[in-house]
């Protein structure tokens, strides 16, 4: 308990996995936390201080389930192992943690998401800004970032989604860095610049930064040395995959807060649904490496057009040649490279992860012949990159059994003919089978016993059996070694030399293989960078070969990316609406230009509004991140940021109403759109009162079109908004329309101009199965309600100076009031009640 105690005082925020000969066990508070999390039984083990000890624990062998299951919890677990070998050591043997399995330092196969990149984030604060640094230690990235304010770091925070986050540990965060999941608080002066920039250079063996991009980005240094210094700390090892940092500016990415993540559903949905994504229907990728770099190039679109015009000829050449399948059948035994190079680097490459590596490589000759005759110059410097690995692959192949086992620790992994020792010693415990049934039948001659048998076990090691009625036959030179209900064992000094010299044998071509084996990874890791940089050509070939595959499959075309301001789609689709409906989707065109910057679309609930402005949202994403996209033909110019505000992203969660959020996105939009914005605004002012409701719309409107100047997509059910669309405003009317057939309503799903003229909401709510008598009721009222607003004459909003307030002129007469008064029959009242209606009327709102 002493030296579970010392270990616990050095990790008292984690759980302490502390090894016990065949178990790791877990004490007190430990325990009684495992148990819950792993739903494994809290038991007693001795007792402290008169105090029976709560412990739980889990079998060595099984230990990385249970470590899999806490990390995706979010916990971190400390690894106290017996150090030196128990055998040898005279009293307790020694324990010591060596290393702290954290969520986002983990780069066991078992433990990490195969397609999703597993990231470590630290945050640096400044007076102006936030520092970030993150890393992948299973792929050995490590990037840095500086943004200006808490908008920024949100949405850094909804791109990045790391599965563990460092922060000081002050008061004053922000509520998205409080919220980013596995936080964990460090002392503030780890976050240090200056002590973090001697760090820096320290670990990157340089003498300044500026190669990295970050020798001017104080907060950055700041949060890249927080982030090593975790790395170090928990690793507790050399880590030679982390070479280089990289500035990843946001000034290079289109830019996307949180919230329009979020509502356009890239990569998760509220209801967990992610085929129903737009990753979910992008990505036909093979390698996983492929999956994750696909994720990472869909969450931080490129405004270099020169890049993105690259990667559409790259895969327009891909299609055109014919050879994405062929590319993408190479895939298939691919494998992890870039997480296996990683694990080469840290020396916990297993077997099978070098025979994965070694099957890879050579599939490298078959992609080259694939690749040479392509003209694209993306392709030719992705086939450059490539290298050439012959060597490696012959070496490897030499090196490691066709199929090896699971893991390094039982041998059999090396090759035979790798090495003349180890055959040599193979040799010798192959032998031993032969001299065994040699000798079995020689005693069995010289003693006259036909049932006598030479046999093995392993904590007795090498005997001769014969059963208890023979066993008086035995002859002298024969030593009992054991003796079992049935039988009694011997051992001869023959059967002993043999013993010794086989069992040696086994011991020595085992450790023959470690040599072995190290000499392997030492060998891999003289062309680590190489390696790699084939790696990342080939993640990035496979996109772009998944691109082609899409491209074809779905009937997508190739964008083009313009200088020239503006947007035309031609018969666009939305490519999940359309991937999971059963039904033809109807396209739309959309043009943004110069005369035309803002679009109010209307039209009856279920019509497709929203389907609509997404898909052009998603149509311009897709085109900046090198796809082609589901419309015959598009046309885009600049794009600095996609901002949405779409309902029913209420975030209750984070204890704000509908309308709270609502606005709180719609500030963002108005504080940070630009003309080069697209912006989509789904419903706005719905969450409060009607008229508050109208008249923010109104406002936010005018704002997008007169000030801002965005490419703006507009929908609501207020119809005084289609007067908005007057000459010379930049503003036009779009619409959507259904239509009854008898009591069906069908939607026809295209994008006319104008505005609609009606509604059908209460349609739609019998389509939907609402009450017959809560819709008879309403049918009523809405009448009442129309007949009254055709009796009160209505200004109609108009769009003369779209920056003076308008005053709205359609307040009909309070429908309280309006009902009171038909309540009143004047020819059954007194003169006296006559005077006092006439008091309550006036009194009424
Ligand atoms: N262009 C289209 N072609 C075929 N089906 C479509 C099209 N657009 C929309 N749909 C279908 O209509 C459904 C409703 O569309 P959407 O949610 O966009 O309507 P909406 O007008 O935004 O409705 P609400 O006003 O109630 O939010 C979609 O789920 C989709 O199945």
């Amino acid at each position: 308990m002493k030296q579970f105690f010392a270990a616990k005082a050095e990790h008292p925020e984690v759980l302490l996995f502390f090894r016990m000969g065949d178990f790791y066990e877990l004490f007190y508070d430990d325990a009684r936390k495992a148990a819950r999390l792993l739903d494994i039984t809290l038991t007693q083990r001795g007792a402290s201080a008169g105090q029976p000890i709560p412990m739980a624990g889990v079998p060595y062998h099984a230990a990385e389930g249970y470590l899999a299951r806490l990390v995706a919890l979010g916990e971190s677990v400390a690894i106290c192992e017996q150090i030196g070998d128990p055998a040898f050591s005279k009293g307790l043997v020694e324990r010591k943690v060596v290393r702290i399995v954290t969520p986002g330092t983990v780069t066991d196969e078992a433990l990490l998401d195969e397609r999703r990149d597993t990231l470590l984030l630290a945050i640096a604060r400044g007076k102006h800004g936030y520092g970030l640094a993150w890393a992948d230690l299973s792929s050995g990235r490590l990037r840095a970032n500086e943004v200006a304010g808490d908008d920024a770091l949100e949405a850094e925070l909804a791109r990045l989604q790391p599965v563990e986050t460092l922060l000081a540990d002050e008061d004053g965060w922000p509520a998205c860095a409080l919220e980013a999941r596995g936080l964990r608080r460090r002392a503030p002066w780890l976050f240090d610049a200056d002590s973090g920039r001697r760090q820096l250079l320290q670990f990157f063996g340089v003498h300044d930064l500026t190669a990295f991009g970050i020798e001017d980005r104080p907060l950055a240094i700041a949060a890249a040395a927080a982030l090593l210094g975790y790395i170090e700390e928990t690793q507790k090892q050399r880590l030679p995959h982390l070479r280089s940092i990289a500035l990843e500016t946001s000034d290079d990415a289109i830019a996307m807060n949180a919230a329009t993540r979020r509502h356009l559903e890239l990569d998760s949905r509220v209801d967990g649904d992610v085929k129903a994504t737009l990753l979910g229907v992008l990505d036909s990728t093979i390698s996983p490496m492929g999956g994750r770099l696909l994720r990472r190039w869909l969450h931080r679109p490129l405004r270099d057009r020169r890049t993105l015009g690259q990667r559409h000829h790259a895969v327009q050449t891909l299609i055109e040649h014919r050879v994405e399948n062929a590319l993408r059948e190479a895939f298939r035994s691919l494998g992890d490279m870039e997480r296996i190079l990683s694990r080469v680097a840290l020396r916990s490459a297993r077997p099978r992860d070098l025979a994965t590596l070694r099957d890879g490589l050579a599939l490298l000759p078959t992609l080259r012949g694939l690749l040479v005759p392509l003209d694209s110059p993306r392709l030719q410097s992705l086939h450059l990159q490539l290298g050439e690995f012959d060597a490696t692959a012959a070496f490897l192949h030499a090196a490691i059994v066709a199929q090896p086992p699971l893991l390094a620790r039982d041998g059999g992994v090396i090759a035979d003919d790798f090495d003349a020792e180890l055959d040599e010693l193979r040799q010798l415990s192959t032998h031993a089978d032969q001299f065994l049934i040699d000798l079995e039948q020689r005693e069995r001659a010289s003693s006259g016993i036909p049932t006598l048998k030479v046999g093995y076990n392993r904590v007795h090691g090498y005997f001769i059996e014969i059963s208890k009625g023979q066993a008086d036959k035995a002859p002298v030179h024969y030593t009992r070694r054991q003796t079992l209900t049935g039988a009694e064992r011997y051992i001869t000094e023959e059967l002993k030399q043999f013993e010794d010299k086989v069992l040696s044998a086994r011991e020595r071509s085992l450790s023959r293989e470690k040599l072995l084996y190290d000499g392997v990874l030492d060998h891999l890791n003289t062309q680590l960078e190489p390696l790699r940089a084939c790696a990342s050509a080939l993640s990035e070939l496979d996109v772009l070969a998944s691109f082609a595959e899409r491209a074809n499959t779905l009937d997508w075309a190739m964008p083009q990316l313009r200088d020239i301001p503006g947007i035309a789609i031609e018969r666009g689709r939305h490519p999940v609406v359309e991937a999971l409906r059963d039904a033809p989707f109807e396209p739309n065109d959309l043009v943004f230009d110069d005369a035309t910057r803002m679009y109010i679309i209307t039209g009856p609930n279920m019509g497709g509004k929203s389907t609509f402005m997404r898909q052009n949202a998603l149509i311009v994403l897709l085109a900046c991140i090198g796809s082609f996209v589901p419309a015959a033909k598009a046309t885009i110019g600049p794009i600095d940021r996609i901002l949405t505000r779409i309902g029913a992203g209420d975030d209750l969660a984070r204890g704000q109403s509908t309308f709270m959020v609502e606005m709180s996105e719609t500030a963002y939009i108005l504080h940070h759109a630009t003309d080069q914005s697209l912006v989509l605004m789904d419903e706005i002012g719905r969450g409060t009162s009607t008229y508050d409701g109208l008249a923010l719309a109104d406002a936010v409107a005018r704002q997008l079109a007169a000030s801002n100047r965005s490419y703006s997509l507009f929908a609501t059910h207020y119809f005084e908004l289609t007067a908005l669309a007057e000459p010379g405003s930049g503003i036009a009317n779009l619409h959507l329309d259904a239509v009854e057939h008898g009591d069906a309503l069908v939607f026809m799903h295209a994008v006319r101009p104008g505005p609609a003229n009606r509604s059908f909401g209460l349609q739609v709510a019998a389509l939907a199965g609402l009450p017959k008598a809560a819709l008879q009721q309403a049918r009523a009222r809405l009448a009442e309600l129309e007949s009254h607003n055709r009796n009160t004459p209505v200004t109609p909003l108009s769009a003369p100076a779209l920056d003076t307030p308008q005053q709205f002129g359609l307040f009909a007469p309070s429908s309280a009031a309006l009902d009171a008064l038909a309540s009143i029959d004047p020819d059954e009242l007194t003169p006296k009640q006559a005077l006092e209606a006439l008091y309550r009327l006036k009194a009424l709102p």
